[in-house]
């Protein structure tokens, strides 16, 4: 029976894609990423660029966004560690995807895409945890294209509300975001996401504090988004 040791901590722990190597290989794929780090409100690149690396998240947080011709943000996904993003355009050969920028000051890794190329040819498993990541934004994007059609705005900024509350049990969790990002996240204007806020408040579910939304009823929210109750 194989018995696999935990992993050492390294630059790459708990990142999925890289779970499983065997260690030689994980300190390879170390030594060849290259560290950045981005400040706050910087790109790290933007939609159509040419697609030449893998960014392994290990701080802060990206959103992923695309952007209309008049200019408005349409924010696909927000990333944190040990996510990675940029795998679309190395997996086919092509052009960013979206565009993508730091939230928050981040520290990241990026592995140029002949390093991740050569990685894949000369360890098939990885792409066990290649597919998987694949198979995850496809069915994110299922879901999001089904919220499109079946929810209506507030329901949609229930459902992102929820999502960014994530797994905490706790009574109240606040959430860093004003309401241009949370507009740009539910897909909807300002006024009217503000509107749902303003209304979700009155029933007592969440209150806001300047740039931040404390939620105080996540299920209440939960049943808003037509979630299922935990
Ligand atoms: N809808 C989405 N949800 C989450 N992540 C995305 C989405 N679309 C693109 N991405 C990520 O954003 C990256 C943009 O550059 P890439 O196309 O190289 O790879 C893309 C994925 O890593």
């Amino acid at each position: 029976m194989e018995v696999r040791l935990p992993e050492p901590g390294d630059a790459l722990t708990g990142v999925e894609m890289f779970a499983g190597l065997e260690p030689e290989v994980r300190q390879r794929v170390i030594a060849a990423a290259v560290p950045r780090t981005y400040r706050k409100g910087q790109l790290l690149f933007v939609e159509n660029d040419p697609g030449e690396s893998l960014i392994v998240l290990r701080r802060g947080a990206v959103a992923v966004f695309r952007t209309a011709p008049t200019g408005e943000r349409a924010v696909l996904s927000v990333i944190r560690p040990p996510d990675v993003l940029g795998e679309v355009s190395l997996l086919d050969a092509s052009t960013r995807s979206a565009s993508a920028e730091a939230i928050e000051d981040c520290a990241a890794l990026a592995l140029s895409r002949g390093a991740f190329m050569e990685l894949v040819h000369s360890n098939p498993r990885i792409l066990d945890a290649v597919m998987r990541s694949l198979g995850g934004l496809i069915r994110r994007l299922t879901e999001q294209n089904a919220d499109h059609v079946f929810l209506d705005l507030p329901g949609r900024v229930a459902k992102t509300l929820v999502r960014l509350a994530g797994e905490s049990q706790a009574p109240m969790i606040t959430i860093e975001l004003n309401q241009s990002q949370l507009a740009e996240m539910a897909g909807g204007s300002r006024q009217s996401v503000n509107q749902a806020i303003g209304s979700f408040a009155s029933r007592g579910w969440l209150r806001t504090e300047g740039r931040r939304i404390v939620v105080t009823d996540v299920a209440a929210l939960r049943r808003r988004a037509g979630m299922n109750d935990r």
